[in-house]
């Protein structure tokens, strides 16, 4: 069964980030993700949670000063301090709000001089995240990011980032399998999702290639969405776009999926 969770980084940015919460409930919504929760109190996110009766499935680390330019520590040598800072606030929010996972996010590694210490770093990193992260009962989350809008991340693309997911040895890690990155570039989207199945624990998706709602570009999400389902994947699809104006005059794709709005 198709079930949305709406991306709070993302859709409703019209309003400040708490209010957001409200906007997603009102739509019909019954979960939400988010990237950075941390300009505001753990009790403070999760009374809009629960005023809204939402549930949390995603939440990313703090990935550094992204304004500048900067997208996680975990493939970065010179940044384990931060690394072990991030995991351990994003562990405090995860178990504080009831979210099952964390996003870890790998870092621009386009400038580092030595890229062998790159992957050294990662996989200690990862196996670190994940070890912390299992004591409190949650998984860990690794996206590949599209070269296009990120150029110079560490991970582009599927195969190769669940190889280096295989080496990390760690049952509580997994693919975050975001449909737009994936079909940008590695495409076969349908068969990747019957030959990754169990591999993703989570799922994002995104009109391609403006990253718009799911109802244009080249991606049949219907179809998608019955992949999935084939799969047995029942976790929340992230809904991680950007409107095309105002959120709710481009969820009519979506009111089939949203319980509280489905006739
Ligand atoms: O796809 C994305 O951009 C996000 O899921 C994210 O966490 C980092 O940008
Ligand atoms: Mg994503």
């Amino acid at each position: 069964m198709t079930r949305l969770a709406a991306n709070l980084s993302m859709l409703f940015t019209d309003a400040p980030f708490l209010d957001r919460f409200d906007r997603a409930g009102a739509a019909g919504f019954e979960a939400v993700e988010f990237l950075f929760p941390y300009d505001h109190t753990i009790a403070e996110v999760k009374a809009r949670l629960d005023r809204n009766g939402l549930q949390l499935t995603l939440i990313n680390a703090f990935a550094g000063d992204w304004a500048g330019g900067e997208r996680g520590f975990a493939a970065r040598p010179s940044k384990t301090s931060e690394f072990d800072a991030s995991i351990a606030q994003a562990i405090d929010y995860a178990t504080g709000l009831g979210c099952p996972r964390i996003h870890v996010m790998s870092g621009i590694t386009k400038d580092e001089p030595d890229m062998a210490a790159c992957e050294t770093v990662w996989i200690d990193n990862m196996r670190k995240a994940a070890d912390l992260a299992a004591n409190a009962g949650l998984d860990i989350s690794i996206e590949p990011l599209n070269s296009r809008d990120m150029p110079g991340y560490f991970i582009s693309k599927q195969d190769p980032t669940l190889e280096l997911i295989g080496r990390l040895d760690r049952r509580n890690v997994f693919l975050q399998f975001d449909v737009y990155h994936a079909q940008i570039m590695d495409g076969d989207i349908i068969r990747r999702i019957e030959r990754l199945k169990g591999a993703y624990g989570h799922v994002q998706i995104a009109g391609v290639p403006d990253r718009h709602e799911p109802d244009e570009g080249e991606l049949n999400y219907a179809a998608i969405f019955e992949a999935f389902d084939r799969a047995g994947f029942d976790g929340f699809l992230g809904c991680e776009y950007n409107p095309r104006g105002r959120t709710e005059d481009g969820l009519a794709w979506a009111a089939p999926y949203l319980p509280k709005t489905a006739g």
